[in-house]
């Protein structure tokens, strides 16, 4: 059984489709990267996953359950984490803080374990307002592994953060990955995800237009002509 099963989403805001009967599974374990042009339908697609916003046709189930008009916080109690694109940390508790009250059942070990894995472990003891932007985002991704999720949804994880902390995403999105956790990632940085999704999933004004080995959607056809004729970021 899929973790995750959408089928024939709409979802419609005023005269613009923002999905057009979208319909996919996620598999346990297994990371998934959504990529697409402005305005495709990513964030619509996450916000309807998570609850956020109510589909005008269609259902999501999560684990064999129906899920489909559950509010946010209901969905997230079935072990599922999202990592927004702007990083919301508690400014005036510490960056040891932040992870541990995200699962107050982590020893202080563990709780250092994850900072080390996202290279905060030299930043413990300091002020989550006070880091970069970058390493709050990192900050939020060791927030969210606290928690052990089920199935992860991250927004753009490398937006706003420098190239040379990229590594550190990806050494955190394969724990995640190696603890069973499938991981739904949307992105702009098409290179960066090819790195480490299992499949790609490409959309273009609403509809998913490929689905596959990242290799293989990278070249297809119609993904690259969704992106206007240009290369595909
Ligand atoms: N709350 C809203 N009200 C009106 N229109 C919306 C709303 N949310 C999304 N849209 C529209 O729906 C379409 C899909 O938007 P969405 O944000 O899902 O795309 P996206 O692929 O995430 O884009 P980006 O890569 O720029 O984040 C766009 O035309 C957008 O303008």
């Amino acid at each position: 059984m899929p973790v995750v099963e959408a089928r024939g989403l709409v979802k419609r805001f005023g005269g613009v489709t923002a999905l057009d009967h979208v319909t996919l599974t996620f598999d346990e374990g297994m990371v998934y990267a959504i990529i697409g042009p402005n305005g495709s339908g990513k964030t619509t697609l996450l916000n309807v996953l998570t609850g956020y916003v109510k589909p005008d046709a269609g259902s999501v189930h999560i684990m064999g359950k129906d899920v489909t008009k559950w509010p946010p916080h209901r969905i997230a109690s079935l072990g599922v984490g999202r990592v927004f694109q702007i990083p919301l940390p508690f400014r005036t508790l510490t960056v040891y803080d932040n992870v541990a009250i995200a699962n107050p059942s982590l020893s202080g070990s563990e709780v250092m374990e994850l900072l080390r894995l996202v290279g905060l472990e030299g930043k413990a003891w300091e002020r989550a307002g006070r880091l970069s932007g970058g390493q709050q985002k990192l900050l939020e991704i060791a927030r969210a592994l606290a928690k052990n999720p089920k199935i992860l949804y991250m927004d753009e994880p490398t937006a706003g953060v420098n190239p040379g902390l990229f590594e550190r995403i990806e050494n955190a999105i394969r724990e995640m990955k190696e603890r069973g956790t499938t991981v739904v990632i949307i992105e702009h940085n098409v290179r960066f995800v090819s790195r480490i999704a299992d499949e790609m999933i490409a959309m273009a004004q609403g509809r998913v237009i490929a689905r596959g080995a990242p290799e293989e959607v990278t070249r297809d056809p119609r993904v690259i002509e969704s992106y206007l004729g240009s290369e595909v970021p």
